[in-house]
C-alpha cells in the first residue's frame, strides 16, 4: 500500500472511531439492550485462538485511546463489590470491585479478551489492553482464572456491545483462589489447605521451576507472610524458621530478577542476606547462600544502574567465596561500567557492532555527569552543561527507558489514535507505550523519574504504590511519550544517524535527553547505537549553557514548520533562524520558495554521476540559480546564519566541480559550509572557524573533505590537516563514533 492509501485508511479509520465514541457516549449511564448469551460467549472464547493477529498487510492494526479515565488508587481491600448487572455503560465505577472467573480461551487482538462470569453467574466479555507483551495471552486471561478489575470501565464496542475494558495494568489483579476478595459462589469447591511455611516455599519452588514467576513471588510472599503471622506456627524444625524465611526472600528475589522487577529484587535479595551471627552457628550451606544473596542483590543492583552497590556486592562475594567465577566475571563487568558512568569512555564501535549483530539493546552505563536538569526562563525545564564541553566531545551518553525497535519480533505497523489530542502516530508507539508502562509499573523510582517528563499539563498525581505495583497511568504515559519520544534510524551504521528515516520506523524514550529544549540551530547533535542515545557538543559550550538540539529538521517553509511544531509540541520556535526568516519580507520570502523549487527541480533532472560529469553550461546555470537564492537571504537577517535552501544545491555544484575543473572546488567546498552556518577564514597556514551558529550534516563532511584536500593538493599541508581534523571531528559528533569514516571519507584523500 503506498503512503497516500495508508494515509486514508488511517484518516477513515479516525473518523469512523470518532463516531463511535460519540454515539457511545450518548449511552451513558445506560444499560446495555442486547448482550450475548452464556453459550454465545462460551462459543465464541471455545477454542484456543490464543495467537490470533490480524494479518498486518492488508489491516493497520489501530490502539484507540479514548476516554482518559485515571487509573484506580484504593487498594483491593477497601474497595466495595459490583456485580456485571450493575455495571452502566460508558462509565468508571470509582470505589468499585469486580470480581469474575474467565470461561473461555483468551483471544488477543489489540487487547486479549475473554469470556468472564461473576458471582451471580451473568456474563460478559473482559479486554485488557496494554499487557505485558513479554506474556501469552494464556498466561494473562487463562480459562477458569480468578481475577479482580478495579474500578470497572464499561464500554461500548465498536460492534455495540458492552465490554468490561482494563486499560491501566494496575486496574488487573489476579486473585489465587483464597484470596479474601473472591466471593463464596466463585471459590473453589476444593481449597489445598497449606499450612506451614515449608509448603508454601515448596508450592513457590514448584511455580518457579514451572516458569511461573508471578505465581511464585506470590506464593513465597504467602509464606513470608504466614511466617510473620503465625509465630508459632513452625515448632517444625527449631531453630531454623528464620532461614527458612530468608530462603523465602532470596529465592523471590530471583523470580523478580526473572521478570525485571529489580527493585524488589534488591530489597529480597539483601533482606535474605544471613547475619554472621546466624553463619557463626556454623550449618552447612550457609555460606552458599549468602553468595546467591550476594549475587542476586549485585545483579538487581546492576540492572538499577546501582554500580557502586553492585561493585560492593559481587567484592561481598569474593571475599566468602574468593575463586567464584561468576561474581569475579560480573566484577568486571560492574567495573567496566564505572568507568562508562564516571568518565564517558565507551567502546562505540563494540557498541555499534553489538547492536548490528547481537542486540541493539546495550550493556552500557549512562554517562550523564556534564549536565543537569534546571528550569529555563520560559520553556519549563531544560538541559545544561555542568562544565565547560569542547566541539565534539561527548555532552551526554544515555541508555533508553524502552526502545520499540521496527525489527523487534511482533514489531508491526500500527497506529494510535488518541480521539483526545487528534494525534495520529503511525509506527512502533503502541509497543513504545506498553514496554514504557511495564517498566514502570514495579519501579517507583523510574515512574517518579517519567513523572517529571512533559506531558502537556496533565494533572500531577505523584506515583502511588497499591496493593504492590505502582498506578501507572497509560493515558498520561501517552502524552508524555507524545512529546518526549524519539524516532530512531533503522541503519546503525548510517553515517547520519539522527533523525528517524519512516513513520514506520522505532522509537524510544530517554529520561534525561527528554529535557532537552528545541532549537533549529542548536549546539548539539545525536546519534543512536542500539538503544543507546549519543550526544556530542557541535560547538564549544561554557559551564551553564543551555543544550539545544533541533527536534526535527526546519522546512525551506517556515510556515508550515512552525505549524508542525505548534501542533507536535504546543510551542513556536523562536530561534535565531525562525527569528530571521520572520524578518524577511513576505514577497521575498515568496520568492526564495520558488527559486528553491526551481533548484529541486534542476537536481532532479541532473542528477550527478562520475560517468557523465554536469557540462560547463549546467554547471554555470546551477551557479546562476544558487546566487539568485544566496541574494534572496537578507543580509541583513541571515548575517553568519544557516541558509538551508542552499545547502543541496551547493554541494551539487561543489561535486561538478571535483568531477571537472578543480580549480574552483575550494571555492564551492567553502560554499556549503557557509551554508551550514561554518564561517572559515585561513590566514597564514591557521584555519579559524566561527560555529557560533553551525549546523552539522553529511553535506559538511563531504564539502570539508574536498577542501580540506584541495589544499593538500596546492601542497598546503598544514591548513589541509586543521580542515581534515575539522572534518573529522564533525563526522565523530553526527556518526557518535569515528567507525566507518576511512571507508566513505578517507578515500576523498586519494
Ligand atoms: C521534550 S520536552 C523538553 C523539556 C521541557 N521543556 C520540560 O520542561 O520538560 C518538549 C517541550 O518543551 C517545550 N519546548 C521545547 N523547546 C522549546 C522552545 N524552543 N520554545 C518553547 N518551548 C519549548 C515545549 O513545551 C515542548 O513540548
Amino acid at each position: 500500500m503506498d503512503n497516500e492509501a495508508v494515509l486514508n485508511q488511517l484518516t477513515a479509520l479516525y473518523e469512523k472511531q470518532k463516531q463511535l465514541a460519540k454515539s457511545a457516549g450518548q449511552r451513558k449511564g445506560q444499560k446495555p439492550q442486547q448482550k450475548a448469551t452464556r453459550a454465545e460467549l462460551i462459543n465464541q472464547f471455545s477454542f484456543h485462538a490464543a495467537a490470533q493477529i490480524p494479518p498486518s498487510h492488508s489491516v493497520v492494526r489501530q490502539t484507540v485511546i479514548g476516554y482518559a479515565y485515571p487509573p484506580c488508587t484504593v487498594p483491593l481491600a477497601d474497595l466495595e463489590p459490583i456485580t456485571i448487572n450493575e455495571l452502566e455503560l460508558e462509565t468508571v465505577h470509582r470505589g468499585r470491585v469486580l470480581v469474575v472467573r474467565t470461561l473461555g480461551y483468551p483471544s488477543r487482538i489489540q487487547a486479549v479478551q475473554n469470556a468472564i462470569e461473576d458471582s451471580e453467574g451473568s456474563v460478559d466479555r473482559l479486554a485488557v489492553y496494554n499487557f505485558d507483551m513479554r506474556l501469552r495471552p494464556e498466561q494473562i486471561l487463562p480459562k477458569g482464572q480468578l481475577l479482580a478489575v478495579k474500578e470497572p470501565y464499561y464500554k461500548v464496542t465498536a460492534d455495540g456491545a458492552p465490554m468490561v475494558r482494563v486499560d491501566h495494568p494496575s486496574d488487573f489483579v489476579i486473585l489465587r483462589p483464597e484470596d479474601s476478595a473472591i466471593p463464596l459462589q466463585l471459590r473453589p469447591k476444593l481449597l489445598e489447605l497449606v499450612d506451614s511455611p515449608s509448603a508454601w516455599k515448596a508450592k513457590g519452588n514448584a511455580a518457579f521451576k514451572a516458569r511461573d514467576y508471578r505465581g511464585a513471588i506470590e506464593l513465597y510472599s504467602n509464606g513470608i507472610e504466614f511466617d510473620q503471622t503465625n509465630p508459632t506456627c513452625h515448632q517444625e524444625k527449631e531453630g531454623s524458621t528464620h532461614l527458612l524465611q530468608l530462603d523465602m526472600y532470596r529465592n523471590r528475589a530471583q523470580a523478580n530478577i526473572n521478570l525485571g522487577r529489580y527493585e524488589a529484587a534488591l530489597a529480597d535479595a539483601e533482606a535474605s542476606i544471613i547475619s554472621s551471627d546466624d553463619l557463626a552457628s556454623g550449618e552447612a550451606g550457609l555460606v552458599n547462600s549468602n553468595v546467591k544473596a550476594f549475587y542476586r542483590a549485585g545483579i538487581a543492583a546492576y540492572h538499577l544502574q546501582s554500580y557502586d552497590k553492585a561493585q560492593q556486592m559481587f567484592e561481598s562475594i569474593l571475599k566468602i567465596a574468593p575463586m567464584d567465577s561468576d561474581a569475579q566475571r560480573e566484577l568486571q563487568r560492574v567495573r567496566r561500567r564505572l568507568v562508562e558512568q564516571s568518565m564517558g569512555a565507551y567502546d562505540f564501535e563494540e557498541m555499534i557492532e553489538c547492536a548490528m549483530t547481537v542486540d541493539k539493546r546495550l550493556d552500557v552505563a549512562d554517562f550523564k555527569a556534564n549536565v543537569t536538569v534546571q528550569k529555563t526562563v520560559d520553556r519549563g525545564h531544560g538541559l545544561f552543561a555542568t562544565k565547560a564541553i569542547k566541539a565534539g566531545e561527548l555532552v551526554l551518553v544515555e541508555k533508553a527507558l524502552f526502545v520499540a525497535f521496527n525489527t523487534d519480533e511482533g514489531a508491526d505497523q500500527s497506529v494510535i489514535m488518541n480521539l483526545n489530542t487528534g494525534v495520529m502516530s503511525v509506527g512502533t508507539h503502541p509497543t513504545r507505550l506498553v514496554g514504557a508502562v511495564h517498566k514502570m509499573l514495579h519501579s517507583p523510582k523510574l515512574a517518579e523519574a517519567f513523572s517529571h517528563l512533559y506531558d502537556g499539563g496533565y494533572e500531577p498525581r505523584g506515583v502511588q504504590v497499591v496493593d504492590g505495583v505502582v498506578a501507572v497511568d497509560t493515558f498520561q504515559v501517552e502524552a508524555a511519550l507524545d512529546f518526549n519520544g524519539f524516532g530512531l534510524p533503522s541503519d546503525p551504521t548510517a553515517v547520519d544517524r539522527d533523525m528517524a528515516d519512516q513513520a514506520t520506523s522505532s522509537t524510544g524514550v530517554w529520561m534525561t535527553s527528554s529535557f532537552i529544549n528545541h532549537d533549529c540551530i542548536g549546539n548539539a547533535a545525536r546519534s543512536f547505537m542500539g538503544d543507546v542515545m549519543v550526544i556530542r557538543a557541535t560547538k564549544d559550550l561554557e559551564k551553564g549553557d543551555e543544550i539545544l538540539m533541533r527536534y526535527k529538521n526546519s522546512d525551506d517553509d517556515i510556515e508550515s514548520f512552525q505549524k508542525t511544531v505548534l501542533s507536535s509540541w504546543k510551542f513556536t520556535c523562536s530561534c535565531a533562524l525562525c527569528t530571521a526568516e520572520a524578518k524577511t519580507p513576505e514577497p521575498q520570502r515568496q520568492r526564495r520558495l520558488e527559486l528553491i523549487k526551481e533548484a529541486r527541480a534542476f537536481l532532479q533532472a541532473n542528477q550527478i554521476s562520475e560517468q557523465y560529469p554536469p557540462t560547463p553550461v549546467l554547471i554555470t546555470k546551477a551557479e546562476q540559480l544558487r546566487a539568485k537564492i544566496e541574494a534572496s537571504y537578507g543580509q541583513a537577517q541571515f548575517k553568519n546564519l544557516p541558509r538551508q535552501g542552499l545547502q543541496d544545491l551547493s554541494l551539487w555544484i561543489c561535486t561538478a566541480h571535483i568531477l571537472g575543473a578543480q580549480h574552483k572546488v575550494q571555492t564551492a567546498a567553502a560554499a556549503v559550509l557557509r551554508d551550514l552556518g561554518f564561517m572559515i577564514s585561513i590566514k597564514k597556514n591557521k584555519v579559524s572557524i566561527e560555529r557560533t551558529n553551525c549546523r552539522m550534516d553529511m553535506s559538511g563532511i563531504y564539502a570539508g573533505m574536498y577542501l580540506a584536500v584541495s589544499y593538500y593538493r596546492k601542497g598546503q599541508n598544514e591548513v589541509g590537516k586543521q580542515l581534515e581534523r575539522f572534518t573529522m571531528e564533525m563526522y565523530e559528533t553526527i556518526h557518535g563514533c569515528m567507525l566507518g569514516f576511512e571507508e566513505k571519507f578517507g578515500v576523498i584523500k586519494g
